[in-house]
Formats: C-alpha cells, sequence, structure tokens
C-alpha cells in the first residue's frame, strides 16, 4: 500500500475510460477492472519508464504490486486494452520486436505466484507473433547423448531451433564457453537471482546448482525460435508444474554399462564424478520412467535411428523446411494510432501524414489464440493488413 501520486486524482476522479491516456502528459493509461485501476506508464521522473501501480477503489488505497518479467523499454506512450485476465499494451512508435506487451493480471502464473509471496503480483510478457512451436524439455541421465542429439538438432535446423544457456555453478570443461553452453556463475550470485524471481526452474545436479532464467527461454523465442531446454529430471518436474507449456522428452541409455563406457570415453569427468554420475543415473531412469512428467521416451542405443524418432515425434520427419515456422513479422504501429476492440480482435487504426495527404491504415490483431505468457513470452498473435485508406479502400493483405 502506498500514497497516490498527487497529481493523478484529479485524472482517477474523472473516470477515465478504460485504456485512455490520463491527461497529465506522462503518457499514462488507466484500465478499470472490477475494483481495481491499472495505471500503466511513465514514471514521473520524466523517462518515460513504464512503471504499474494498482488504485483499490473501494478502499481508496494504492497498491504497488510486484511486477515480475521483463518490463518494456520506456516509450512515448502506449494504448491499453483489458482481455480477460490481462491487459494488451501497443507502445506507440517502438520497434516491431517491441510493440506488442502483455501485463497479466490475472492468469493461472499470477494467481499462483499472488498466493505464495501473498502480495499483489502483475507479470509483464511480451507478445510475438506466428505461432512458433511449443518449447521441448530434454532430460536424461549424464552420458546418455542429450548434448549430442541436440546438437544435431541444432545443426540440420538452425533457424528453427534455439538452445536455452542455463546457468550453472559447476566449473567449465575444456571446450565450453561461457555464455554459449552455459552462463558459469558463482553460487551467491545465482541464489541472490534465483530469490529476485529470475528463475524458471533451479535444481542441485551431481552437487552443482543448474538453473534455467526467464531471460534464456525470452531470448530464443524472441528470436522466433523454438526453445530446447536440457534439464535434468526435477527440472522438468518444476517446469511441467509451471505455466510454460513444452514437450517432455526423456532419454534412456541401452544399459547401464553403455552409459557407463560413454561417460568414460568422453573423458570430461573425474573418476569421482563418474562415480557419483551413475549413481544418481539410476533414480533419474526410474523417475523418468515412471512419473507422469515426460510425453515420450527415446532409446538411445543407435544415435541415427534415436535422432530420427527424435526428429519424427517433433513433427520434422519427411521432407521440412528448414525455417521457422513462426519468423519475426515485420509491423510498425507509427505514434499515431486509435485502438479498438471487437470480441477478440483488436482493430488499430493507424494514421500517418504524408507530404500531400493523410492515410489511414486498418490492421487486425487476433488475439483469439493466445498461447504462453509469463513466464516468457505470449505467442500466437495473428495481425492481417484489413485496409488501407487514403482516397478510398485499397485491399486486404495478410501479413502472417
Ligand atoms: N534443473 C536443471 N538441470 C539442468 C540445467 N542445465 C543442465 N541441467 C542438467 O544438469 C545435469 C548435468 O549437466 P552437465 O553438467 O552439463 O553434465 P552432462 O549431463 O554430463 O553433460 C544434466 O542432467 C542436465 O540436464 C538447468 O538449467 N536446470
Ligand atoms: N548413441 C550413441 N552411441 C554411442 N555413443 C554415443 C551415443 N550418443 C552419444 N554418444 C557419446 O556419448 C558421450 C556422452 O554424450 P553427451 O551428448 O555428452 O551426453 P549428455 O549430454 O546426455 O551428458 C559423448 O561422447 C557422445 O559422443
Amino acid at each position: 500500500m502506498g500514497e497516490a501520486p498527487a497529481f493523478l486524482v484529479d485524472d482517477l476522479q474523472n473516470e477515465p475510460l478504460n485504456g485512455f491516456e490520463l491527461k497529465n502528459g506522462t503518457c499514462k493509461t488507466a484500465t478499470t477492472i472490477g475494483n481495481k485501476m491499472y495505471v500503466i506508464g511513465g514514471a514521473d521522473d520524466g523517462t518515460l519508464s513504464i512503471e504499474v501501480q494498482i488504485f483499490d477503489r473501494s478502499l481508496g488505497e494504492w497498491i504497488h504490486p510486484t511486477v515480475h518479467g521483463t518490463k518494456p523499454l520506456s516509450s512515448k506512450g502506449h494504448s491499453a486494452v483489458f482481455l480477460n485476465d490481462r491487459i494488451l499494451i501497443l507502445k506507440k512508435g517502438a520497434k516491431s520486436d517491441d510493440q506488442i506487451w502483455f501485463l497479466e493480471v490475472d492468469t493461472q502464473y499470477v494467481r499462483q505466484q499472488q498466493k505464495q509471496l501473498g502480495t499483489e503480483v502483475v507479470a509483464w510478457s511480451k507478445g510475438v507473433t506466428g505461432n512458433a512451436e511449443k518449447p521441448v524439455v530434454i532430460s536424461g541421465p549424464s552420458g546418455v547423448g542429450k548434448g549430442t542429439l541436440i546438437s544435431m538438432l541444432m545443426k540440420e535446423f538452425p533457424s528453427m531451433f534455439g538452445f536455452s544457456v542455463s546457468h550453472t555453478t559447476r566449473a567449465p570443461r575444456g571446450m565450453e564457453k561461457d555464455g554459449v553452453h552455459y552462463h558459469f556463475t558463482e553460487k551467491s550470485v545465482m541464489e541472490k537471482e534465483i530469490k529476485d524471481g529470475k528463475f524458471l526452474e533451479f535444481a542441485s545436479v551431481h552437487g552443482n546448482l543448474y538453473g534455467t532464467s526467464v531471460e534464456a527461454v525470452e531470448v530464443v523465442a524472441d528470436a522466433g525460435k523454438r526453445c530446447i531446454l536440457d534439464i535434468d529430471v526435477q527440472g522438468a518436474r518444476s517446469v511441467r508444474s509451471s505455466s510454460l507449456e513444452a514437450v517432455f522428452i526423456f532419454v534412456c541409455p541401452p544399459s547401464m554399462e553403455e552409459l557407463e563406457k560413454r561417460l568414460r570415453d568422453r573423458g570430461t569427468e573425474t573418476e569421482e564424478q563418474i562415480l557419483k554420475r551413475l549413481r544418481n543415473a539410476a533414480a533419474e531412469i526410474e523417475q523418468g520412467k515412471s512419473s507422469n512428467i515426460f510425453d515420450f521416451i527415446l532409446y538411445n542405443d543407435n544415435l541415427e535411428e534415436c535422432y530420427e524418432k527424435l526428429k519424427k515425434l517433433l513433427g520434422l520427419g519427411g521432407c521440412v523446411a528448414a525455417t521457422p515456422k513462426s519468423a519475426l513479422r515485420e509491423l510498425n504501429l507509427p505514434l499515431d494510432h486509435s485502438v479498438s476492440k471487437i470480441d477478440d480482435k483488436i482493430i488499430i487504426n493507424c494514421i500517418s501524414s504524408g507530404l500531400e495527404k493523410e492515410s489511414k491504415n486498418l490492421i487486425m490483431l487476433d488475439v483469439s489464440a493466445l498461447k504462453g505468457g509469463a513466464p516468457g513470452r505470449t505467442r500466437g498473435l495473428d495481425f492481417q493488413a484489413i485496409g488501407s485508406f487514403s482516397d478510398g479502400l485499397i485491399g486486404m493483405e495478410r501479413l502472417s
């Protein structure tokens, strides 16, 4: 709870309409949902940083919520549209990959977090166009061949898949690069970041801390790629119970003898580490096979055969175009635009003034098939140009 920013009181007493900019020159919008008014926009310090405050109208009090997720970069203005459990934010004059955001106010993730923290929570999630496929979680005991299979997939389909680079407190192996294979980090730093809510999941594995940051998954989604996570069974369980929808695959060795041989032949671990990994392998295989976490179990006996099966279950069997199903599309919303909503369709009226005449473009944003969301990106946005008016309707053009 906190004090009301004084200059807003007048604006609030006038009951601004949902999504309307408050007339104080600071690019704020107010959206009322039940008893709560979400005031979103330019901070009072003139930086135009996008902040969120909630005015509880029944109590007449301001609430400063816990804000999860990476917030949008500062903006010259935005439109706000309420959609059931989240507020759609369309940033004015922003770059094409930074225009559409969602402030989740009552999604499953937000409700979970509110229960856990006992505070008011809202969460930012950036919108990405198209329908990038669900992330893929791959688990299995050390030495089974997860890394080898993932490398093969990334090499054959470089523009389709992106690897979620985990954080770990273990030391790098000879060929491993910081930021590529892992973000190698100090335990105290990682523990602080976990406390700050920066991780989607984390676990202690073979005596070290490993974790997937929200950012690691967001970076891949922002590139329009399908995210691959190489994480242990505990991590897979955490992701399974989170709101991140994914396909879960467990990789099994043909035998414990073969697993030991692969681990020893790899030559990256000390004898003590090998024995620890083998001891943990039996329990991991047991959990992988018996729990309800995994959708598919793959036996990695013959590598080529296993890789073919992996491709098949990811829908990559036969002839596949090596392009992402969802590429980022160009869409530039000018500073001057207005927004209206008809069911699940958002109509954006863009006005641009040329040298001689003013032209208007109508763009339809379909939000009927949103997927994902915080923590991570919101997928499934679909754009369509539905008309251009300079001297009459010119035509229809599909952008996605
Ligand atoms: N929970 C979790 N496990 C991870 C993460 N990154 C890697 N792991 C798992 O940690 C274990 C050890 O990984 P690593 O040290 O690279 O050894 P390797 O499996 O023998 O190659 C493997 O089971 C990985 O799947 C992560 O971000 N979260
Ligand atoms: N099907 C297979 N047959 C034989 N060796 C394999 C097979 N799959 C992987 N390997 C080898 O086993 C070792 C461990 O594989 P790796 O991908 O590092 O496992 P993980 O990432 O699961 O720890 C590597 O040396 C790799 O070349």
